[in-house]
């Protein structure tokens, strides 16, 4: 099945996105408030994008049950993951005027981009593909936390938003599309896919604990110069 080939093939990418200390800090309760909500804005951005993927992917097939299905993705994700994050917003004072302020960073840009492309050189089969790993490594990074659970309210919210049975019925929706929409002349293609997005989970988090910008530091101008 593409599900098990997909996973067995990004097993060290997936093990390293559970470890990254994003994640261990925020089971412990030691992730800096600031980088909690630097996350959420970026990722605010990207759920957007994730969303439009969706009813985009659904325009352009002709197959009823994949448009259903990416159609009632977009719906369950404005119902349930947005919507919580709405009341994250709330708790954190985040006003929509700071979120409108922040510029999607290189990496969540580049995450959102990698998915575009999957789109327009593989065809919805591409975009299912691409925000595959979306769904199903947060179930299953909410699942490993579920156990233990962290200290600090807000971020044990975040853990029950993904270890959530709606949630994780979501996630077994997409894998079921994605092993629909898998052919063998297309596998090649949605593994590479898949992957991409998988390296782009894992740099996302470490975008966060940087709180990576656009700006030019004198330290990345003088190693981007000195190679000339
Ligand atoms: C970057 C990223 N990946 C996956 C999810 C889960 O939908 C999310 N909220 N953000």
């Amino acid at each position: 099945m593409f599900t098990d080939q997909a996973h067995a093939q990004t097993q060290a990418l997936w093990d390293a996105s559970k470890r990254h200390p994003f994640i261990t800090q925020l089971q412990a309760g030691t992730l800096p408030a600031a980088t909690f909500r630097y996350y959420l804005i970026q990722d605010h951005h990207y759920l957007h994008e994730f969303g439009k993927l969706h009813d985009l992917a659904a325009d352009q097939s002709h197959d009823p049950r994949v448009v259903n299905q990416l159609r009632a993705g977009a719906a369950s994700l404005r119902d349930g993951e947005i919507a919580v994050r709405q009341t994250f917003f709330d708790r954190l004072n985040i006003t929509p005027a700071e979120v409108a302020a922040v510029t999607a960073a290189p990496t969540c840009y580049a995450y959102i981009s990698h998915i575009y492309r999957a789109l327009l050189t593989a065809g919805p089969a591409g975009a299912v593909a691409g925000l595959l790993p979306c769904y199903w490594l947060y179930a299953e990074i909410g699942q490993a936390l579920a156990g233990t659970g962290s200290p600090v309210p807000i971020y044990q919210s975040w853990i029950d938003t993904y270890n959530a049975d709606d949630y994780t019925g979501a996630m077994h929706d997409q894998l079921a599309l994605a092993n629909y929409v898998a052919t063998p002349a297309n596998t090649d293609a949605l593994l590479a896919i898949f992957k991409k997005s998988s390296w782009y989970e894992l740099q996302f988090w470490q975008m966060a604990l940087d709180q990576e910008d656009w700006s030019i530091t004198d330290a990345n101008a003088a190693s981007a110069f000195s190679r000339h």
